[in-house]
């Protein structure tokens, strides 16, 4: 039977940037995945939420970066969920939305070397392929560690995409804003059109 092939960029996207679309754009094309669905984070266990925009900001930004592309797809789920939000608990669902479906979770390094923190690490690894991406701020030694580390203790493969190091950050970009510097061609222009007339990052 064949199989439908769908993956999944989870990101707190504050904003999103033309790095998430590049990574997703190519790991559909690298994996052969049908549809990409963009999830905006709720409220997972990781960051401080008081620092991070307001979910309803992050989502249409998210769709307006998305609406261009027939393939992506933004979801909800989490930022609809009541408490902290898991990306165990989001897989575990889209199984039982999606019949005949494998799932792929897209990420950065920076995410990969933190995986062992995540809740259920070894379960979600056997729900979910793994894809990521060199990023400049993770040292490639370290990424291959925690590849190494995760085939040895949970025997799961992660596959590294094959694309150049795209150095922009959502961080970066907050910053750029707030020092009054352009964010032209860092974000779409409908994003940053929607930044500009919401204000935000600018203090
Ligand atoms: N430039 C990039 N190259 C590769 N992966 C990226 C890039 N930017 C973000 N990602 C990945 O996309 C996912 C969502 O990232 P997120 O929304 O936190 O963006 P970010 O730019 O890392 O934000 P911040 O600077 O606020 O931490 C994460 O897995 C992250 O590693
Ligand atoms: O489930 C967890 O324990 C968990 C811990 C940290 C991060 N995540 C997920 O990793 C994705 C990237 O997170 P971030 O903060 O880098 O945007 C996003 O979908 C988060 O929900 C998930």
């Amino acid at each position: 039977m064949i199989k439908y092939k769908m993956g999944i960029m989870g990101g707190t996207f504050d904003p999103i940037h033309i790095g998430h679309l590049i990574l997703a754009e190519e790991a559909k094309n690298h994996f052969g995945l049908d549809k990409i669905i963009f999830i905006p984070t709720g409220k997972p266990p990781h960051k401080h939420w008081d620092n991070v925009a307001d979910s309803v900001h992050r989502y249409e930004m998210t769709l307006i970066a998305t609406i261009d592309n027939p393939d992506f797809i933004v979801s909800s789920i989490e930022i609809d969920r009541e408490g902290t939000t898991y990306t165990i608990d989001t897989i575990k669902y889209l199984i039982n939305q999606y019949n005949n479906t494998e799932f792929y979770f897209i990420t950065g390094a920076d995410s990969i070397v933190e995986i062992f923190k995540w809740k259920d690490t070894e379960k979600l690894l056997s729900l979910c392929n793994f894809i990521t991406a060199k990023r400049a701020i993770v040292s490639d030694n370290k990424l291959e560690k925690t590849i190494l580390d995760i085939e040895k203790r949970l025997g799961t493969t992660i596959d590294i995409l094959p694309i150049p190091y795209i150095d922009i950050s959502s961080t970066n970009i907050r910053q750029r804003i707030k020092r009054g510097k352009s964010i032209k061609y860092y974000v779409q222009d409908g994003v940053r059109e929607y930044i500009l007339k919401n204000k935000l990052y600018i203090d």
